[in-house]
């Protein structure tokens, strides 16, 4: 078993709240990452769940059990930080080895554990180093291999892929997932990269100055975000947001265009809303009934397609398009909205519309 329950997490570091009822289920074996930005309040969770930190209020649970009040060595959690803290004396064999000599397991049980959790990790050739001869990469795996070596109740990842240079991070999010689902173990991974989460989780929580807005699976959350925020955080280009109302059956932009009101748009005409477009629900070439004009204000090529800034009024909208478009700066252009994808928040709260079934 390792579930992990959070309730109720509250702590203030003097005037700030880092975590402001925090509630969290991470269910036996799943792989749970709390993504939120900077300053969101998700190391204090993590150090919170591992008995580090000192709560104001809240309990943690651990396999259905109260352990608020039980030690960081009682809860049996694993945990790999940032920064790798390997013993810098020590070759990586005795640093993935001290959990296991530290519970006195035999010579061949460690022997026997270590190559394992190695050879998962392809770090075999790197076993009789010390850390000063490695790059960051391998430090971090190794401190990683550390972790993974005991079996502990869960794992808690706080950005342990931070270190790494773009193409190592990409490939060790595969390794990471693939450990994930031969270990079998339950992983509580921090990270304020919104891709990793997307690529990696099983179920997000989406965190915000101390507080979940959102926990599902990466489709859920990219897909229904809870609210603009989450909207604007999960998403690469950045969602785009136009200020609108609904008017019988169309709905309004405040740049002065309309579009034919969705059928699942059940808010009430004249309140403020913000349209949610993503940059893929946008085309420059198919035509559908859906149509917003504007202007070219930039190019963007990213290889393998091309995002395209469209004005709209003083609004803006990210348009993902094929890598060889091309247009004169102030062009006039139609932008087709695929409206069953669009998304509508309530101006003022923030908060998606709760749309009928769509
Ligand atoms: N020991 C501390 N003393 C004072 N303030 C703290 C302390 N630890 C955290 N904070 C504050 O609490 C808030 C949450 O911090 P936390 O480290 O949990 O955020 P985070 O989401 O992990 O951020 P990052 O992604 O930058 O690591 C921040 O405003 C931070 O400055």
């Amino acid at each position: 078993m390792g579930t992990v329950e959070a309730r109720g997490l509250r702590k203030a570091f003097g005037e700030v709240q880092a975590l402001d009822g925090v509630d969290l289920d991470v269910p036996d074996g799943a792989f749970f990452v709390v993504l939120g930005p900077s300053g969101a309040g998700k190391t204090t969770t993590l150090r919170a769940l591992a008995g580090l930190e000192r709560l104001d209020a809240g309990s943690v649970h651990l396999d259905g059990r109260d352990a608020t009040a039980d030690t960081p060595a009682d809860r049996d959690l694993a945990m790999v930080f940032q920064s790798y803290a390997l013993y810098p004396r020590k070759t990586a064999y005795e640093n993935i080895a001290s959990p296991l000599r530290a519970r006195r397991s035999s010579s061949s049980d460690i022997e026997a554990a270590v190559q394992q959790v190695a050879g998962l990790l392809h770090i075999e050739r790197l076993l009789q180093r010390k850390p000063a001869q490695m790059s960051g990469g391998e430090m971090q795996r190794v401190a990683l291999a550390r972790a993974l070596v005991r079996r502990p109740r869960a794992f808690l990842m706080d950005e342990p892929l931070t270190n790494l240079d773009l193409k190592l991070r990409v490939e060790m999010r595969t390794e990471l997932t693939r450990i994930h689902r031969s270990l079998g173990g339950t992983f509580v991974y921090v990270t304020n990269d919104q891709v990793e989460a997307l690529s990696m989780a099983d179920q997000v929580a989406v965190l915000r100055e101390g507080r979940v807005q959102q926990v599902g699976t990466p489709a859920e959350v990219y897909e229904r975000p809870a609210n603009r925020w989450v909207a604007g955080f999960v998403g690469s280009p950045r969602i785009s947001l136009l200020a609108c109302h609904a008017r019988g059956e169309e709905l309004v932009g405040d740049q002065g265009w309309t579009l034919p009101r969705p059928r699942w748009a059940t808010a009430e005409d004249g309140r403020p809303l913000l349209l949610g477009l993503r940059a893929e629900d946008l085309s420059l070439e198919q035509r559908g009934p859906a149509v917003l004009p504007g202007e070219l204000y930039g190019l963007e090529p990213l290889g393998d397609r091309t995002v395209v800034d469209v004005r709209v009024g003083t609004e803006m909208l990210k348009v993902k398009a094929r890598p060889s478009v091309a247009g004169a700066l102030g062009q006039r252009l139609q932008v087709t909205v695929d409206l069953d994808r669009a998304h509508l928040f309530d101006a003022g709260t923030g908060n998606a519309l709760p749309s009928a079934q769509r």
